[in-house]
Parts: C-alpha cells; sequence; structure tokens
C-alpha cells in the first residue's frame, strides 16, 4: 500500500510544480490507473514513489514506511518499470537478473533458478541469450517486469508500460498485471489515455498540472462513455421497474428512473418510451445521454480533443 499524502514538487525555484498537492492510495489487491497528459505529473509521482525523487513536500509512506526518512525499508517494497527502460547494452538477461538477484540475498542456483522462473514468466526464454541491445522496446519493458519481480515487492509502479506495445504485449501486460493484483500487490498503472486502462483499473486518478482532478470508481468507469436513458413519470406504480429492466438495468430515485447497461442498440431507445406509454406512464421527460471517455476525460480537463 502507497499513501502519497499532500505532495509537492517543485523542480525549479519559480518553476510551476510538477505535482501539486496531491493525495492518493493504492491500496493492496488493486490496480489503480493515473491518467492525464503529457506532463501532467504522472512520472514525477511514480519516481518519488519509488524514492528515486525527492518530494519538495508532502509525505509518501510504503507500508507504512515513509520513502524519505526509511528510504532502504520503503523503497524495497517498491517495484518500477519506466516508460522507456534502460539497460547496459551489452549484458545478457540472464547475467544481469541473476546480479540484480543478488541485491535480495539470492544467489547461486537460487538465483539462477528465480531468474529462469521470470524470463520464463515474462516469455522472454527464446531471447535469453540475446544482448540486451538487440531488444525492441517490448522485450525491453518484459525485461524490466522480470527486473522489477526479482525483489518480490509488495507494490508495482507501471509507467506508460502498455503505450508502445504491440497486441500481443498488451494482452501480456494485462494478464500480469491481473496476476499481480490476485497475489494482492497493490497496482499503479499510469497512462494518457484513459480508455487504454479502464479495462485493467479498480480506480482511476485523473491528474492534470499536478493536481488530482477526479477519481473514479469501477462503477463509474463501467457506465462512462456509454449511453443512459433518465426517465421521469408521473404515476410510477405498478410494474415499471420490471418494465425498464428489459431495456438494462434499472435504478430508482423517486418518480425518476436511471436506465444503464442497456440491452438494445441506441435506435432502439423510443422503444423504451412506447413500451412505458403502451401501459399507462405518463412520461414527463425521456432524455438518453452519455459521452466517450475521451470526451469525459477533455472536459474533465478543460482541453479539446
Ligand atoms: N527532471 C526534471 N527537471 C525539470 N522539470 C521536470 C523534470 N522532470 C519532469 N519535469 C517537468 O515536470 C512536469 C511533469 O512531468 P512528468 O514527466 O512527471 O509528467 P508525465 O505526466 O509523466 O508526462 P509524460 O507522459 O510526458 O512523461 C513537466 O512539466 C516536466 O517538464
Amino acid at each position: 500500500m502507497i499513501k502519497i499524502e499532500g505532495v509537492t514538487k517543485v523542480y525549479r525555484k519559480g518553476s510551476p510544480p510538477a505535482v501539486d498537492g496531491l493525495t492518493l492510495d493504492m491500496n493492496d489487491g488493486e490496480v489503480l490507473g493515473l491518467v492525464g497528459l503529457n506532463g501532467a505529473g504522472k512520472t514525477t509521482t511514480i519516481r518519488m514513489s519509488s524514492g528515486i525523487t525527492l518530494p519538495t513536500s508532502g509525505k509518501i509512506l510504503v507500508d507504512g514506511f515513509d520513502i524519505v526518512r526509511e528510504k532502504v525499508r520503503a523503497s524495497r517494497n517498491v517495484g518500477w518499470i519506466p516508460e522507456f527502460p534502460n539497460f547496459e547494452p551489452n549484458a545478457k538477461p540472464l547475467t544481469l537478473l541473476k546480479y540484480f538477484a543478488g541485491f535480495y540475498g539470492l544467489g547461486g542456483r537460487e538465483a539462477e533458478d528465480k531468474a529462469l522462473e521470470l524470463l520464463r514468466m515474462v516469455g522472454l526464454e527464446k531471447a535469453m541469450d540475446k544482448k540486451l541491445r538487440s531488444y525492441s522496446q517490448g522485450m525491453k519493458k518484459r525485461f524490466s517486469i522480470a527486473e522489477t519481480l526479482i525483489g518480490d515487492p509488495k507494490n508495482v509502479l507501471f509507467d506508460e508500460t502498455l503505450n508502445g506495445l504491440d497486441p500481443q504485449g498488451v494482452i501480456f501486460v494485462r494478464k500480469m498485471i491481473g496476476r499481480l493484483r490476485s497475489e494482492g500487490k497493490a497496482i499503479l498503472l499510469s497512462s494518457h489515455i484513459l480508455t487504454e486502462i479502464e479495462d485493467s483499473a479498480d480506480r482511476v486518478a485523473i491528474i492534470n498540472r499536478g493536481k488530482l482532478v477526479k477519481l473514479l470508481d469501477r462503477s463509474e468507469l463501467k457506465y462512462l462513455g456509454k449511453t443512459q436513458v433518465k426517465i421521469t413519470v408521473d404515476n410510477p406504480d405498478g410494474p415499471i421497474e420490471g418494465v425498464l429492466s428489459q431495456f438494462g438495468e434499472t435504478e430508482r430515485r423517486g418518480n425518476e428512473f436511471l436506465v444503464r447497461d442497456l440491452k438494445v442498440n441506441s435506435d432502439r431507445i423510443p422503444d423504451i418510451l412506447e413500451a412505458l406509454v403502451g401501459k399507462g406512464y405518463r412520461v414527463r421527460e425521456f432524455t438518453s445521454f452519455g459521452e466517450s471517455l475521451e470526451q469525459y476525460f477533455f472536459d474533465l480537463i478543460g482541453g479539446s480533443k
């Protein structure tokens, strides 16, 4: 679990903060999506949470340990997959992984077995004898995941990891994230594209100019960007909910109804009105709405597509 409490980062005196009073929790067994445009402060947040960059003010606790004052104990439990992983170009993956295993007290056969297991897990077993300089960006990302997992950190931060991957790579990273979540790890996945992470994330934090603009939970994400129908009737008695539930998930607030997760295509929305009128309901208001996730994102941060 990582707790970011009122954290600000100013790189240069007089320049605007890269991260500005950010408060955010990454819970165990949860994937938190961190979404913002380029320069919004995602990488800075990740680097501060890993102990690589110092916050100017505020506090970051990793499983209860302060990332500044108890850096060794805190950062040991954070794994970070950078957006552009870079390694000693002439190194071979197995040798390098065994070397990293040494930092975690593994040596000899144990280190080799662990390194081989991880290389297999990230699908690099066939490229194990190649030098890292010959690796593609996607292969480097896979290797970076293996490197991160060698210390078995409880918190794993993926910085734009899906960006630039081929479809197979995207599926691989999504599965890996699901696996780590099921092991109870706290996971952060950053992206500049909301739609890219909506399927993987349990919650999504949208940041802009270093500030938290919106925190969305799973149920809000489920309905965002999908058509919903709002209906107000004068006589909400009898089987109205039964009528509406044929068309989608129905929520009632007094004489107002919201139909979401529609079972019919949007061109059949008038059928809902017809069914209600056919059953004798007096419909005062009938509106369908819904916007794309991207539009929602841009509306929130005050930009344009
Ligand atoms: N080392 C640095 N020195 C000075 N300014 C920096 C440094 N790193 C980042 N910044 C600035 O801080 C702001 C936030 O950058 P950051 O890289 O955290 O954003 P981001 O959301 O990760 O963007 P991207 O998706 O482009 O990586 C930007 O204005 C950037 O120019």
